[in-house]
């Protein structure tokens, strides 16, 4: 793709009028002597009391309770690779900002400054008294499986890898409806996924699980078709390993109805879109630029569903959609852990969703005068005010029946537009 054309106002826009995106904010009333001397000592010897006589009450006296980190070593910073921690801050701040602006979730952004899995763990394990849940960022696989697994069991407050499931939620909504509009089903559809990495691999996973056959899944990593003769596979890559005699991902293509693009920039061509079967779907989701532009891929067929992990294309596949709504209904039930009940709920009502008539606002943000579920509108808009009274709902619901969750169902919660339980 092109060098993007807002360079210049997208460094601004973070440089001015103060340098980042984030402000911390005080939540009392803070002006007198009084309360100086609740807020701080002598008074906040009494939470403190409370918190180490009963841990739990730390939710009622502290903002643990709603409080999450979003932490990278920024070893895959989007798709621009190993950037180190300290550039993948501005992702992680702007990963802030949706968890506030969304679903009103506090986070503190955290850059680790290690390579090494035990580090970073030991790290995190140490820190994670503050938080009310970890949301991992843009750590690259095979470490990331590793990271995110021994978190989830050392910790008992929801630890999810954002690229991971929470790209995993987005792209089986879309996907589910884009196969629809395109007459085919998941359990029929011959899937290749490009970039068997963190967000391929628990892409897959998921849609497995909502109805693809294993059989028709095509994993492709920089050394072409993942398959059983080859022997230099991760553990995570070789659940893919099936037995086939496609070796290219030229090979694969021409049999393929979808294309998930979860690797790098500009790795798949016209060719290869051109040469799929009718009707295909392409979700070239690597960010900033996808695998291939919606320009180049329109410009072959004009049968395609096409989407991106971008804001400025219609179909936004971004994990955006998810993470904010789906801490939001984790921290309310305060669930141990998000787990693929959850993860199957929130991408089931994320679904349905897209299917709801638009409302006025979304139209307005768009600056459409029209939108409506079809080729170019198959998952809700970021801006959509209903995500929050659909997915939230759905992921309490889940966490709650598959007995992850220590409260009840919110009492301010809408009831749940889809059932958590059904197929
Ligand atoms: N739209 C969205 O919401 C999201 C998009 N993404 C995008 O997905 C991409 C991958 O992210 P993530 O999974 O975290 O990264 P990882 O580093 O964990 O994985 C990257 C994978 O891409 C593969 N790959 C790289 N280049 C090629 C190539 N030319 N052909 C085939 N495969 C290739 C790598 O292969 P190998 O294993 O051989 O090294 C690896 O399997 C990024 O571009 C990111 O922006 C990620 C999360 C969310
Ligand atoms: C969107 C996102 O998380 C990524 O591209 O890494
Ligand atoms: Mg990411």
């Amino acid at each position: 793709m092109a060098d993007y054309s807002r360079k210049q106002e997208a460094l601004d826009y973070h440089a001015k009028p103060k340098p980042g995106k984030l402000a911390i904010s005080v939540t009392k009333p803070f002006t007198t002597y009084g309360e100086l001397s609740l807020a701080y000592t002598p008074g906040v010897a009494e939470p403190v009391k409370a918190i180490r006589d009963n841990p739990e009450d730390a939710y009622l006296y502290t903002s643990k309770g709603n409080l999450v980190a979003v932490i990278s070593n920024g070893t895959a910073t989007l798709g621009l690779g190993n950037t180190g921690a300290l550039a993948s801050k501005p992702v992680m701040e702007g990963k802030a900002v949706l968890f506030k602006k969304f679903a009103d979730v506090n986070v503190f952004d955290i850059e680790l400054d290690t390579e090494d899995p035990k580090e970073f763990i030991e790290t995190v394990v140490r820190i994670a008294p503050t938080f009310g849940g970890i949301n991992l960022e843009d750590i690259a696989a095979p470490h990331c499986f590793e990271i995110e697994q021994t978190l989830i069991e050392r910790l008992d407050i929801p630890v999810f890898h954002d690229d991971q499931h929470g790209t995993a939620i987005i792209v089986a909504a879309g996907l589910i409806n884009a196969l629809e509009l395109q007459g085919k089903t998941l359990a029929d559809a011959r899937i290749v996924c490009m970039g068997a990495g963190a967000a391929g691999v628990a892409s897959m996973k998921l849609l497995l699980e909502m109805g693809a056959q294993l059989e028709n899944v095509f994993m492709c990593d920089s050394k072409g078709v993942i398959h059983s003769d080859r022997d230099d596979l991760s553990e995570q890559k070789a659940q893919f390993a099936t037995k086939t005699d496609l070796r290219t991902v030229d090979d694969a293509m021409a049999q393929a109805d979808v294309f998930v693009g979860l690797s790098g920039p500009d790795t798949v061509s016209k060719a290869q879109i051109k040469s799929m079967p009718a009707k295909p779907v392409v979700f070239a989701l690597s960010n900033p630029n996808p695998e291939i532009s919606p320009e180049d891929a329109k410009s072959v067929r004009d049968d395609l569903i096409m989407a991106t992990g971008r804001s400025d294309y219609p179909n936004q596949v971004n994990n955006v959609l998810g993470f904010p709504y789906i801490f939001r209904g984790a921290l309310d039930v305060r669930a141990r852990r998000i787990n693929m009940q959850m993860c199957v709920a929130a991408a089931r009502a994320m679904g349905e969703l897209a299917r709801q008539a638009v409302p006025n606002s979304v139209l307005e943000a768009h600056d459409q005068k029209q939108m409506a579920f079809g080729p170019d509108y198959i998952i809700p808009s970021p801006f959509d005010p209903r995500l929050i009274d659909f997915i939230p709902p759905a992921v309490a619901t889940a966490a709650i029946e598959t007995g992850v969750a220590r409260t009840e169902y919110p009492s301010h919660y809408p009831q749940p537009v889809v059932d958590a339980t059904t197929d």
